[in-house]
C-alpha cells in the first residue's frame, strides 16, 4: 500500500516536472523577459497579473502614414501577421500597393480574397466609417506621427521631383518654398496632399482649413483622440513600440524591427529655428497634432515608469542586435543606394532618380546553416513595402484557394462574387464578429482575445486603453 502511494507520489512529481520544463521551454524567454520587467516594478506591468498568459490581440488598423517611419511599422505588422496566420487587408490590384491612395478609403479597394482581415497597414486616406465597416468590432486603431519640421523636409526631398508644387519651386529650394507657399502650391492639384498638413489629410481632415480656424482643428484632434488608441511618436520609436507591445498583449519578439525606407545622410538637411518654425506654420493643424499627441505619449510613458519603459527599450534593442548577428554574420546590414542593391526583392521604390532611399542586401553567404524559414525571415525583415505587399498577397491568395478548395459545397463562395455581397452581411455595427470569406486557416486563427485592460495612473491620462467601436458607441 505504502509503496503503492509513493510511486504515485512520483508519477505526481515526474509530473509536475515534466510541465514546467515544457513551460520553460514554450514561455522561457519571454518568461525571463518579463521577470526582468517586474523587477524594475513596472506599475502597468504589475497591475496585471495574467499578462503573458493573455491572447495577443490581432486585430489591428494602422494608419500608415506619410514619411513617419510607417513603413517600418508596417513590415513589422506584416511578419507578425505571417507567423501569427492571420489574415492582412490588402489593395485590389487597380490599387497597387496602396489603397487607391489619396482617394477615400472604402472597402471596395481591398481585395475580396483578404476579407475579412484581421489587420490593416497600407497607404489610404483613412475613413473610419468605411473602415468600421470592413474591420471586426474590437479592433485597436493605431497610427504615427512625426515632428512637422523633419517629416516635411523629407516630405519635400522625397516627393521633390513628383508633387507639382514642390517641382514648380526654382533650383527645388526649400527656402523659397516655405517663402512664398501659396505662389507654388495649388490646393486642388494632383498629389497636393504631400506639400500641407500632409497627417491631417492622411486622417481623412481637412488639410486647407486656415490656420485661424482653430475650432476646426481641436474638433479634429478630439475626433482622432477617440479613435485611436495609441498614436507613435517616429521621435521615440522604440518607446512607443513598448506601449504598443503592452496595449496589444504581444511579445518582444513581435516587436522586432529594421528601419526601412532611409534617404541617405547626404540627401537630408538640417533646418534652422527660422525655416522649422515656417513649416509649422504652413502646416498649422499637423503641428497642432504633433504636439499634442507627443505630449501625450510622454505621459503614457510616465505612467508605466520610465525605468521599466527603459529596461524594456533596452531588452528590445539587444533582442534587435541577436536577431541582426544571426541575419546579416554579426554586423548591422549593410546600407545601399537602391541602384547598388543586387536582389531586386530588397530594392526600395522611388518616386524619382534624384532621391537617394537606402535599403539592405543580405549576405551572400547567408544560406550557410540556415534553415529556409530562417532565411526567409532575414529577407522579409528588410523587404520594402511593394514587394512585401506583393509577396503577401500571393501567399494569402494560395491560402484562401486552398481553404475554398476544401470547404462543403453548398457553404461555398464564388471566389468571384463581388465584395459588396460580402460586406452586406455585415451591416454597420451590427456585428460582432465578421463571417469569414472562407474557412480553413483563416477562420481558425481569428482573435478571440478580449481587448486587455489598461491600468493605468488614476488621473485619467494614460490611454493604453483599446478604443473599440463598442467603448465608442458606450
Ligand atoms: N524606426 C524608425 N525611427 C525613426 N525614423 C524612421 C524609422 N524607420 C524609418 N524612419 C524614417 O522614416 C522615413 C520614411 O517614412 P515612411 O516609411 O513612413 O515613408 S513613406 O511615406 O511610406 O514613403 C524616413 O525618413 P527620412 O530618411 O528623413 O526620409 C526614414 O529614415
Amino acid at each position: 500500500m505504502k509503496r503503492r502511494e509513493m510511486s504515485q507520489k512520483k508519477i505526481f512529481l515526474i509530473c509536475v516536472a515534466i510541465s514546467t520544463v515544457s513551460l520553460l521551454l514554450h514561455h522561457g524567454g519571454h518568461l525571463s523577459w518579463t521577470m526582468e520587467a517586474f523587477h524594475l516594478s513596472c506599475p502597468g506591468l504589475r497591475s496585471l497579473p495574467l499578462w503573458g498568459l493573455k491572447p495577443k490581440h490581432t486585430n489591428v488598423a494602422f494608419l500608415k502614414t506619410h514619411k513617419t517611419a510607417s513603413s517600418t511599422m508596417q513590415n513589422l505588422l506584416f511578419r507578425f501577421a505571417e507567423r501569427n496566420n492571420v489574415t492582412v487587408a490588402l489593395p485590389v490590384q487597380a490599387c497597387s500597393h496602396q489603397f487607391c491612395y489619396p482617394r477615400s478609403f472604402t472597402p471596395h479597394f481591398v481585395h475580396p480574397h483578404t476579407i475579412p482581415p484581421n489587420i490593416i497597414t497600407s497607404h489610404m486616406r483613412f475613413n473610419k466609417a468605411e473602415m468600421q465597416r470592413l474591420m471586426p468590432n474590437d479592433t485597436i486603431y493605431i497610427t504615427i506621427l512625426r515632428e512637422p519640421g523633419s517629416m516635411f523636409e523629407s516630405l519635400f526631398s522625397y516627393y521633390n521631383q513628383y508633387c507639382q508644387s514642390f517641382k514648380r519651386v526654382p533650383n527645388g529650394s526649400l527656402e523659397a518654398f516655405l517663402e512664398e507657399p501659396w505662389h507654388y502650391y495649388r490646393p486642388d492639384e494632383k498629389d497636393s496632399m504631400y506639400a500641407r498638413n500632409t497627417v491631417t489629410f492622411d486622417l481623412g481632415g481637412d488639410k486647407d482649413r486656415p490656420a485661424t480656424d482653430v475650432t476646426y482643428a481641436q474638433t479634429f484632434l478630439v475626433e482622432v483622440e477617440r479613435v485611436f488608441s495609441l498614436v507613435m511618436i517616429a521621435e521615440y520609436f522604440d518607446e512607443s513600440l513598448v506601449l504598443l507591445r503592452h496595449l496589444l498583449n504581444w511579445d518582444l519578439d513581435d516587436i522586432l524591427y529594421v528601419k526601412l525606407n532611409m534617404r541617405t545622410t547626404n540627401s537630408k538637411r538640417s533646418l534652422t529655428p527660422g525655416l522649422s518654425s515656417k513649416i509649422r506654420d504652413w502646416n498649422s493643424i499637423d503641428a497642432l497634432l504633433y504636439d499634442h499627441f507627443n505630449a501625450s505619449l510622454w505621459r503614457q510613458l510616465s505612467a508605466m515608469g520610465h525605468a521599466c519603459v527603459a529596461r524594456e527599450v533596452r531588452l528590445l534593442r539587444q533582442a534587435q542586435e541577436r536577431l541582426m548577428r544571426s541575419c546579416f554574420g554579426g554586423r548591422m546590414p549593410l546600407l545601399r543606394s537602391a541602384e547598388q542593391i543586387k536582389n531586386k526583392d530588397l530594392r526600395p521604390w522611388k518616386p524619382s532618380g534624384k532621391v537617394d532611399i537606402v535599403g539592405y542586401d543580405l549576405p551572400v553567404n547567408l544560406s550557410r546553416g540556415f534553415s529556409s524559414q530562417a532565411q526567409e525571415l532575414c529577407l522579409k525583415l528588410v523587404m520594402p513595402e511593394v514587394q512585401y505587399t506583393r509577396v503577401l498577397l500571393r501567399s494569402q491568395l494560395l491560402r484562401y484557394r486552398r481553404s475554398y478548395q476544401f470547404r462543403p459545397p453548398q457553404q461555398s463562395r464564388s471566389p468571384q462574387q463581388p465584395i459588396r455581397t460580402v460586406l452586406l452581411r455585415h451591416p454597420q455595427g451590427q456585428r460582432s464578429q465578421p463571417t469569414p470569406a472562407a474557412p480553413g486557416p483563416v477562420s481558425g486563427t481569428r482573435s478571440t482575445s478580449t481587448t486587455k485592460p489598461a491600468e493605468g495612473p488614476q488621473d485619467g491620462t494614460t490611454k493604453l486603453r483599446p478604443k473599440t467601436s463598442q467603448n465608442e458607441a458606450s
